[in-house]
């Protein structure tokens, strides 16, 4: 279980998250949405430690990760990937090497220097590819896919990790409604086979609905809503987005419609019109 106790974090006068407390059990996949500077991205990147909460702790499986230091930090942070809106890959290198740095933090600094991968990486780098449909593009350069091809390579290095949790920053925000659906449904069917926690944030009302188990709503840095997508009514997304009775759910949709049915087990197969 990924507990958040309390936590607060300031940017000199600006709070930018204000006594979050949140408890994740293992194995759910939570959509964190919110406009604009609510919020979502520093939460995201306390629970990995990118930056450190101002106040508070943030605990996994009962680890105080927050006051981790040293190697104890950096086995923390192959525990909890993450992946960001703009891919944050290599451009000009290839897919397969891209994805073998997801294995960089437990590696030599010699052999990182050399590019050395063990075979044994490399065979694991296809393997996550080819189960993510990208295998044909393993040996070329990154800059020359989609931006759906570049996320999934982004996600395979993720995978690469081995994470416990995988923490997506707005991974769909740049993407053409068929890329993000592609997306969203590949971090769905790695949460569903794998059974890893996923938490992901995202501008859009009708992703987080149609793919998490738990909603988190965040509005100016506090959690004003935390419940099922079917609780996620047009009230409480006013309440979310602060915006009056003109609200409409069409400002906060990716329009994804599904061209397969979406991969969910435990529902009903939405099928395209
Ligand atoms: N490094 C920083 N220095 C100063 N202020 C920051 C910093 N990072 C975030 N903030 C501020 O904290 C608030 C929350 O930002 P955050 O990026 O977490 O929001 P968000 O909900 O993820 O928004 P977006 O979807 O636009 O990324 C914003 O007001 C932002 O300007």
């Amino acid at each position: 279980m990924l507990e958040i106790r309390m936590v607060t974090r300031r940017f000199g006068n600006k709070v930018a998250v204000s006594g979050v407390d949140l408890a994740i059990d293992d194995g759910q996949m939570v959509g964190i949405i919110g406009r604009s500077g609510a919020g979502k991205s520093t939460l995201l990147r306390m629970i990995n430690r990118l930056i450190d909460p101002s106040e508070g702790a943030i605990s996994f499986a009962g680890v105080e990760v927050s006051a981790l230091r040293g190697a104890a930090l950096r086995s923390w942070q192959r525990d909890c990937a993450m992946i960001f809106q703009q891919f944050n890959l290599v451009p000009r290198l290839d897919v397969v090497s891209n994805v073998l740095h997801g294995t960089l933090n437990r590696r030599s600094t010699l052999s990182t220097v050399f590019s050395l991968y063990p075979t044994e990486d490399i065979h694991t780098a296809i393997d996550i590819l080819d189960r993510l449909g990208i295998a044909d593009h393993a040996a070329k350069r990154v800059e020359a896919l989609s931006g759906g091809q570049q996320q999934r390579v982004a996600i395979a290095r993720a995978l690469m990790q081995d994470p416990k949790i995988i923490l997506a920053d707005e991974p769909i925000a740049s993407l053409d409604p068929m890329n993000a659906q592609i997306v969203m449904d590949t971090l769905r069917r790695i949460h569903d086979e794998d059974g890893r926690m996923i938490v992901c944030n995202l501008h859009t009302l009708d992703t987080a609905r149609r793919y998490c188990d738990r909603v988190v709503g965040m509005r100016d840095g506090l959690v004003v809503f935390d419940g099922a997508p079917d609780e996620l009514t047009t009230a409480v997304a006013r309440e979310i987005y602060g915006a009056d009775e003109n609200f409409s759910e069409s400002s906060t949709s990716t329009s994804i419609e599904p061209l397969e049915p979406v991969y969910r087990p435990d529902r009903e197969p939405a099928y395209a019109l």
